[in-house]
């Protein structure tokens, strides 16, 4: 059977440039005048390439920092890569504690956004509007703006958006370890649930069992660079050893 393509990376990179002295205080600024802040380059993610397919659900693992995150949010297309290119076959949501909602929009708002951004109208929305907050259970806070909700409460709407609204591609940041347990158990049904077939689904998760249960596949990646794309079983053996 011939496999679809659901994202495509060729020689995708991205490094940031971090200013290491905070030069934001009179004080600090007069102290300073001859000696600019020191710029620092991170090199979060080294040029790699890789293809991932409709229906799959991969494991990203790899120690804090090695740039995971930086990774799907290249991939969410949240920053534009600095080499290379991205192509997606698909709608795509990043639910990685509110990434991809505006923290000004009230949940309400962001609803309405997030789903149309997914490709849906107004009036289906509406549809599932109700379903939505529900399965969040955000009933109370409907029209409050998301930058008073706990992480677990954005986590939890981005999680509901993308079950209800129907992404093709989902991008899945520690979607177990950020909801009370009562929502952890939620979200693991909706994962056993025939709701993940076909979807595609690229997890980062720092639970082995996890990575284990549900990813065809896993990548594992150490200082920026992708070390090994493949079984999950030696994604996880690899990561294993690094935490040694
Ligand atoms: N917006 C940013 N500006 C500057 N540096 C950044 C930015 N985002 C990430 N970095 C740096 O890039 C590197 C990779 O970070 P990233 O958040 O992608 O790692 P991660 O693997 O997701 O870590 P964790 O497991 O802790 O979530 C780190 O050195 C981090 O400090």
């Amino acid at each position: 059977m011939k496999q679809e393509l659901a994202i495509q990376a060729r020689s995708i990179s991205k490094t940031f440039h971090i200013s290491e002295d905070s030069h934001n205080t009179v004080k600090h600024r007069l102290f300073n005048l001859f000696n600019p802040p020191r710029r620092k380059k991170v090199e979060a993610l080294k040029q790699m390439d890789f293809d991932i397919y409709k229906g799959e659900c991969i494991g990203l693992l790899g120690r804090n920092g090695c740039g995971k995150s930086t990774l799907v949010r290249l991939l969410a297309g949240v920053y534009p890569c600095d080499t290379g290119n991205i192509n997606i076959y698909g709608s795509t949501l990043l639910m990685n504690l509110g990434v991809g909602m505006s923290h000004q929009l009230t949940a309400r708002e962001n609803i309405y956004v997030s789903a149309s951004v997914l490709g849906m109208k107004i009036k289906d929305i509406d549809n599932i509007f109700d379903k939505i907050v529900e399965f969040a259970e955000l009933q109370d806070f409907v029209d409050t703006k998301i930058k008073y909700f706990s992480s677990g409460m954005v986590a939890r709407l981005g999680f509901s958006i993308a079950v209800n609204a129907g992404a093709d591609i989902m991008f899945l940041d520690e979607i177990f370890a950020v909801g009370d347990m009562k929502f952890q158990e939620k979200a693991i049904r909706v994962f056993e649930s025939s709701w993940i077939a076909g979807k595609t689904v690229i997890l980062v998760s720092h639970t082995m069992e996890t990575i284990q249960k549900y990813c065809n596949r896993a990548a594992f990646m150490k200082n920026g660079s992708l070390v090994y794309f493949g079984e999950t079983q030696k994604a996880i053996e690899l990561y294993v050893q690094d935490n040694a």
